[in-house]
């Protein structure tokens, strides 16, 4: 199981000094919704630059104009970006085939999405499926777990994403997801390195429930 850091509600030194400091316990390096709303395409290309060797995640989330925002990330060094399973057929298909084309990857991002969504979206199994409880329905909410959670298709792969701490993934059940993906867990500490050192512990150690 990987390690996906979050960056999100950072400045751009900020993200990339966090990301230093957890560097030896993380395997991707998300470069958040937040930095690309407040600092465009170059939050990318800047972190890409200082971790060239890490796989860069954009979480642009789009939904529509999906050829365009596809081009955009990948151009600027992403290796994944992300897109809403709530968009239209033509939105999810054009941003699987602009990965393609890449040879990159493309996350289908599950947030709000229904039963029969979710089913209609499994036939794409080249894609990430990402499991996640919105940062809204956890701060305004409560929420902590999707329904999606327990019932990960093992022949997928998969992402968790919201509100993980370490309380939340003590012991984990079966199916393990693929990519645990950590914000503000490690991001809000008073020590990322060592925040992300104990995720990574647990993971090696087995010791990880997703509840
Ligand atoms: O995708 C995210 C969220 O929608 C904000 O853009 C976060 O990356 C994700 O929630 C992980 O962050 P934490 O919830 O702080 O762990």
């Amino acid at each position: 199981m990987k390690i996906q850091l979050a960056l999100d509600r950072l400045s751009i030194e900020e993200a990339i000094q966090i990301a230093r400091e957890a560097e030896e316990s993380i395997d991707l390096i998300e470069v958040g919704t937040s930095l690309i709303k407040e600092f465009g395409i170059s939050s990318v290309s800047k972190i890409k630059e200082a971790f060239p060797n890490k796989t860069i995640v954009r979480d642009i989330k789009t939904i529509d104009n999906a050829v365009y925002e596809f081009e955009l990330c990948f151009k600027a060094g992403a290796d994944i970006a992300t897109v809403m399973g709530v968009s239209p057929v033509q939105t999810i298909e054009a941003c699987l085939n602009t990965a393609a084309k890449h040879g990159r990857t493309a996350m289908i991002d599950l947030l709000n999405t229904n039963a029969e969504q979710k089913d209609s979206l499994f036939q794409y199994n080249d894609a990430i499926f990402c499991d996640h409880v919105s940062k809204d329905e956890q701060e305004m909410a409560g929420k902590k777990k999707s329904s999606t959670a327990q019932s990960l298709d093992s022949s997928l792969q998969w992402a968790v994403a919201g509100g993980i701490t370490l309380d939340s993934i003590n012991k984990m059940t079966e199916p393990h997801p693929d990519i645990l993906i950590i914000g503000s867990a490690i991001t809000q500490s008073d020590d990322p390195g060592k925040a992300a050192a104990a995720f990574k512990k647990v993971i090696d150690e087995g010791r990880v429930e997703y509840q």
